[in-house]
């Protein structure tokens, strides 16, 4: 896996032609626009996690058959620290930097306790996320990226506190029909109170978007949950809605704000400030979006940790939400680059399998119900819901699928009845080695794999004016450990998951985590970025001249004076 893992990985800023085999369908023209980790060592020095690596954008051009490829690596301040110093001077979620060598032990006293308010990297690796017609890339602290889709360009910070108070927001926004952005972030320890606040950002504002102007000025808060416990907020990656709904897991798979505002001291990473707690349950909390409101029944599960929801929806007075989860919080331990670089198949053998679960609620419980009675009455599910003592509502899941992660479904399907799930099929390792289609409705599943082959997620595109659920085409971005073959873009019939073309790029390219599909909007393929960025160079030996937005003097972040952090 040292070639997936081990190598930073080059930029190609000119758009390579890939080699089409098979004939990808004439109305596929657009943009597939993808994130992930690309350079792992920087000089000397070399991160302790995959999801630490340096973010590296790339995209698959799709015109008239033809695939054009192009990657660049994130400009974030991050970045041009790191590359200035030629070594890793910002922290990241697995790796503590210690950004100046302190000369004394006052000068030490006084760096420690600035990072006791840590703020944190803008090394956006995860995702891509969509805000009008602005895109940008994210991660999981309180920074997004504004990204140019087309040249990979690198445009505005945005700090997420400058409109709503979260110092974490996941990588996983959802779209209504008209573009507006749902998120959800963690307010910690703000004015004596730890909260998850659900913020809206409208994709077009009335009157029409200035230019220049962020839609995040126009961000509001929906509705605010406070932790159940103020010094150690759930972790979360992801989120559902159904159309009158949003579901919040607040699993027992926390972070600890105190190890948190002390580790840099203590000389150890983020990651080994989150933790699970088997003996906790998982809460499942109920927004109704039309009154702003939680739902006034407290609903239960036993413990477990979700990264990804799939999707959610309302049926017969029930609410159902699928997720893929797991028995505890092992998996980020999985991708320690120690343990993918060596003796991958010993080191990264999934201790829980990921598993999609069903959860079925009822949405009006029966006073009159008697205690221990299952609440859900739906001939499609076995999952069930025991009205317990107190009112309170606990659910076992139905059991779907084991083994598939990075889940996708057709979007026009989001919040409403679906029937196909397609995900990365994981057997005994985090890193995925096949696709997976799985029919919910008649519980089977096709699948598409290859040797030597790890598919990174696979996205559904709709043919135009499809009516069928499943009427489209999956793209994936296919890397191999087989030095003589190629990295591809493959195109699958979504119905039938035959092959329907592959582009072979001759490059090096990253394993990537999340991105997104941009139908074509007629780019002109040769225009490049502004020459204000820095060209493409070997990021292991060579410096890139910061970019003018990056101006922190050498000096880090991990220190910021935000209060947020403070108690
Ligand atoms: C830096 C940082 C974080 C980063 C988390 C990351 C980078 C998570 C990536 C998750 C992925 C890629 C999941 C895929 O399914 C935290 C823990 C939020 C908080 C502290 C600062
Ligand atoms: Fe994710």
């Amino acid at each position: 896996m040292e070639i997936i893992f081990g190598r930073n990985k080059k930029e190609h800023l000119e758009p390579v032609r890939a080699r089409v085999t098979g004939k990808i369908p004439a109305w596929l023209q657009g943009t597939l626009l993808r994130n992930g980790p690309g350079m792992h060592t920087v000089g000397e020095t070399r991160y302790n996690h995959w999801f630490d690596g340096l973010a590296l954008l790339h995209s698959f051009t799709i015109r008239d058959g033809e695939v054009y490829y192009r990657s660049k690596y994130l400009r974030s301040d991050t970045y041009t620290a790191n590359i200035e110093a030629n070594r890793i001077v910002v922290s990241e979620f697995g790796t503590m930097a210690y950004p100046d060598p302190c000369k004394n032990i006052f000068s030490k006293a006084f760096s420690y306790l600035s990072h006791t308010i840590p703020d944190f990297t803008d090394n956006c690796l995860i995702n891509i996320m969509r805000c009008g017609e602005d895109f940008y890339a994210t991660t999981e602290t309180n920074y997004i990226r504004k990204i140019n889709p087309q040249t990979l360009e690198t445009l505005e910070k945005v700090d997420y506190r400058k409109y709503v108070a979260v110092n974490l927001a996941t990588s996983h926004p959802h779209y209504d029909a008209a573009g507006n952005v749902l998120n959800v972030g963690t307010s910690i320890v703000d004015k004596g109170k730890t909260k998850y606040v659900i913020f809206k950002i409208p994709a077009t504002v009335p009157g029409g978007r200035k230019e220049g102007r962020s839609p995040l000025k126009d961000a509001e808060v929906f509705c605010s949950i406070a932790a159940r416990s103020l010094l150690s907020p759930s972790y979360y990656h992801s989120f559902g809605v159904t159309e009158n709904y949003v579901v919040f897991l607040e699993q027992p798979f926390k972070l600890d704000i105190l190890k948190m505002a002390t580790a840099y001291i203590r000389g150890v990473s983020w990651a080994s400030c989150l933790a699970f707690h088997g003996e906790d349950k998982t809460h499942i909390h109920i927004i109704d979006r039309r009154t702003r409101k939680p739902v006034l029944t407290k609903y239960h599960t036993d413990p477990m940790v979700v990264f990804h929801h799939v999707n959610a929806y309302e049926e017969d007075g029930c609410l159902l939400f699928d997720v893929i989860a797991y028995e505890d919080g092992s998996l980020y331990q999985l991708f320690y680059l120690a343990n993918l670089n060596k003796d991958f198949k010993e080191n990264s053998r999934l201790t829980s399998v990921p598993t999609l679960k069903r959860f079925v609620l009822p949405l009006h419980v029966d006073k009159n119900a008697e205690v221990g009675s299952n609440l859900i009455n739906l001939s499609s599910t076995t999952a069930r819901a025991l009205k317990e003592k107190d009112g309170q509502v606990y659910c076992q899941p139905e059991l779907l699928y084991e083994g598939l992660e990075l889940p996708r479904i057709n979007y026009a399907h989001n919040g409403k009845p679906y029937r196909y799930v397609f995900a990365a099929g994981v057997q005994w390792s985090p890193i995925p080695t096949k696709i997976i289609k799985y029919d919910i409705l008649t519980k089977s599943s096709l699948k598409w794999g290859e040797e030597h082959c790890w598919p990174a997620e696979p996205l559904f595109v709709p043919t135009p004016g499809a009516k069928d659920e499943d009427d489209g085409i999956i793209l994936s971005a296919i890397v191999s450990t087989d030095p003589q073959k190629s990295p591809f873009l493959l195109v699958l019939d979504a119905r039938t998951f035959t092959e329907l073309a592959r582009a072979s790029v001759d490059v090096e390219m990253h394993l990537d985590i999340h991105g997104l599909f941009i139908p074509d909007a007629g780019w002109d393929l040769g225009k490049q970025a502004p020459s204000r960025e820095a060209p493409a160079r070997d990021m292991q030996t060579e410096k890139s001249p910061p970019t003018s937005s990056s101006s922190n003097n050498g000096e880090t972040r991990g220190l910021c004076s935000s209060g947020s952090f403070q108690e």
